[in-house]
């Protein structure tokens, strides 16, 4: 049994808008438009004895919903560390965010389910 892992994980959504300056003039990319990201937080533990739980989802919801809350829409340009706000970076700041108040996160991911683009960010 000592090799095997758990794993949990739990899913979040939100909209919305950004532009990219990098891109010259006219391209479409460089024009503000928007997004439906979805993503995946995932921690590794062991369960809790008395709970059974790694972590109780309601508590990882009530992290993520704080930082939904900074990004659900908004102008992701906008929002302090995302001044270039690639599903890369996106995955990065919510890590960044995360990583202190959920003991045992080992990714996170962000998706683009449109057009099946996605970024992780992976401890290790
Ligand atoms: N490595 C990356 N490449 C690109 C990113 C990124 O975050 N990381 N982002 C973009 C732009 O966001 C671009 O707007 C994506 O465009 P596209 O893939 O064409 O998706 P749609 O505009 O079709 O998405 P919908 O949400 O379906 O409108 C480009 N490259
Ligand atoms: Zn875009």
């Amino acid at each position: 049994m000592s090799d095997l892992r758990l794993e949990i994980s739990k899913d979040f959504a939100f909209d919305a808008a950004h532009y990219f300056q990098f891109k010259d003039g006219d391209h479409p990319f460089s024009r503000m438009h928007g997004h439906s990201f979805a993503g995946t937080v995932t921690l590794s533990g062991e369960p809790a004895a008395e709970s059974g739980m790694v972590k109780d989802f309601w508590e990882i919801d009530a992290e993520i919903a704080k930082l939904r809350d900074q990004l659900d829409h908004r102008l992701l340009n906008e929002v302090e560390g995302l001044e270039h706000p690639s599903l890369e970076a996106l995955a990065r700041w919510v890590f960044e965010r995360l990583d202190p108040v959920l003991p045992g996160l080992i990714a996170v991911e962000i998706r683009r389910p449109s057009c099946g683009e996605k970024a992780v960010v992976r401890r290790g």
